[in-house]
């Protein structure tokens, strides 16, 4: 269902510092300057319809740019990555939600990006707002909903799209304890369907929960893929308390 083969994706560190017109047309090679760095480099896996994958290490080794890649929200810059199905991310708080429009019009600008007809998202709009639970809301701008309370939106959203693969990097984790643990039902409700997961999280209950196969981000280095429970293993033997 997806294959990433020998990715890489390099960010600069200084945002001011332009490309210059000659770079443009110079190699690859030459345009590597000391304030880029690989975010990911020579990472390759496969992944088949309905496995679950959770993807640790530490904070910026590149597990979100990882999410970010297989939702094709960005680009490699080395290697491809092929995905060939459709994907439900959930990878920063925003949802990919625009800030100006109101709940009710982010719900249907962002199943409408999916695929969704009016008439489908008329139907299945009563069950996003009643599991979303944000009150009455639906008329104020994204923008100034709580932080907890646009993920509870974009989640709801993402969750009953018909995509076959669910991308949720950590932002559940603002959510509040009683919303967070319907939310885990409803994951484990997906996965059940056979949906294909890809999870980002730094508590090891829910990876274990959730979780078969693990991928270890080091450096930006698949430091190593296998099940969850060695992955995890490792990970604590290298970092744990
Ligand atoms: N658009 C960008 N431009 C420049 N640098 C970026 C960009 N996106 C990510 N980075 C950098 O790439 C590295 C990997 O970031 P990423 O968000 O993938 O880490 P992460 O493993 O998800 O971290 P965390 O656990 O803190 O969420 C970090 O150094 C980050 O600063």
């Amino acid at each position: 269902m997806i294959e990433v083969k020998d990715v890489g994706i390099s960010f600069k560190r200084n945002r001011r510092s332009r490309r210059s017109f000659k770079d443009l047309f110079s190699s690859r090679a030459r345009r590597a300057r000391p304030d880029e760095f690989w975010a990911l480099r020579h990472v390759s896996f496969k992944v088949t319809a309905g496995e679950s994958i959770g993807v640790v290490g530490r904070n910026g080794q590149g597990k979100s740019t990882l999410l970010k890649l297989v939702a094709g929200v960005i680009l490699a810059d080395e290697g491809s990555v092929e995905v060939k199905a459709g994907t439900a991310p959930l990878i920063e708080i925003t949802g990919g939600f625009v800030d100006d429009l109101s709940v009710r019009d982010n719900v249907y600008l962002t199943a409408g990006l999916h695929g969704m007809t009016r008439r489908q998202i008329d139907e299945r709009f009563d069950d996003i707002i009643g599991f979303a639970d944000i009150g009455n809301f639906l008329d104020t701008p994204y923008k100034h909903l709580s932080s907890g309370m646009k993920v509870r939106i974009a989640f709801s959203v993402i969750t009953q799209l018909d995509e076959p693969i669910l991308i949720v990097d950590e932002v559940l984790a603002v959510g509040d304890k009683a919303f967070r643990e319907k939310c885990y039902r409803r994951i484990e409700e997906m996965l059940a369907q056979g949906r294909t997961l890809f999870f980002v999280s730094h508590n090891e209950k829910d990876l274990r929960r959730f979780c078969t196969r693990g991928l270890y981000l080091e450096g930006g280095l698949l430091a190593l893929d296998s099940d969850i429970a060695t992955v995890l293993d490792r990970y604590n033997a290298d970092y744990g308390v």
